[in-house]
């Protein structure tokens, strides 16, 4: 008779073999805003809304400087273009006015995440996770691939 533990190990390492999910996604983290004036966006969230809002933090690893305001069950990331080269000064060369830019959602395991979405021909847009704004390991997900929306996905 197979002990418990023996079992387990058993049909652990199987799901290993078979690839199956061994992560699990969670909550919304953020849903990111780029904003041609940062500034007058900040204000609108704090002074016309009401919500408390960070400070500004100057990422230059990622080309964009944010302002993340918080709210009680997620958070808004506004971004604008920080250096040459911003990843996101096309989107709003395209978008004048701003928009929205992507969507965060929190996993436990990125590289696991990672390996399943590669498994599932969903490109990645950085082939090793990145440190995000929050500290934490961080990989996007091309648009074309998540229904047309820019999707990062951090670990949380
Ligand atoms: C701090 C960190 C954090 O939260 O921790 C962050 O968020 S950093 C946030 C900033 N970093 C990033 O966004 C990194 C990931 N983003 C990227 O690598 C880039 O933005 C791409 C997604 C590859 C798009 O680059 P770029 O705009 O130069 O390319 P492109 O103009 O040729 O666009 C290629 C196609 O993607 C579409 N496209 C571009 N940006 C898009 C967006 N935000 N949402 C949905 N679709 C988008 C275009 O319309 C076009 O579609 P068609 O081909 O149909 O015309
Ligand atoms: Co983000």
């Amino acid at each position: 008779m197979l002990s418990r533990r023996v079992l387990q190990s058993t049909c652990l390492s199987a799901a290993r073999r078979s690839n199956a999910k061994l992560w699990t996604l969670g909550r919304l983290n953020h849903v990111a805003i780029a904003v041609p004036d940062l500034d007058e966006s900040t204000a609108f969230y704090r002074d016309t809304l009401g919500a408390e809002v960070s400070g500004k933090d100057d990422l230059p690893e990622h080309g964009v400087t944010t302002v993340f305001v918080n709210l009680p069950n997620t958070k808004l990331e506004l971004l604008h273009p920080l250096g040459e080269k911003s990843p996101i000064a096309g989107f709003l060369e395209k978008n004048k006015k701003g928009g929205i830019h992507h969507i965060c959602i929190e996993v436990d395991d990125i590289r696991a995440a990672m390996k399943s979405c590669a498994d599932a021909g969903i490109r990645l847009l950085n082939k090793e996770p990145k440190i995000g704004a929050h500290g934490k390991p961080i990989v996007f997900l091309h648009p074309a691939d998540c229904n047309g929306v820019l999707t990062e996905l951090e670990e949380a």
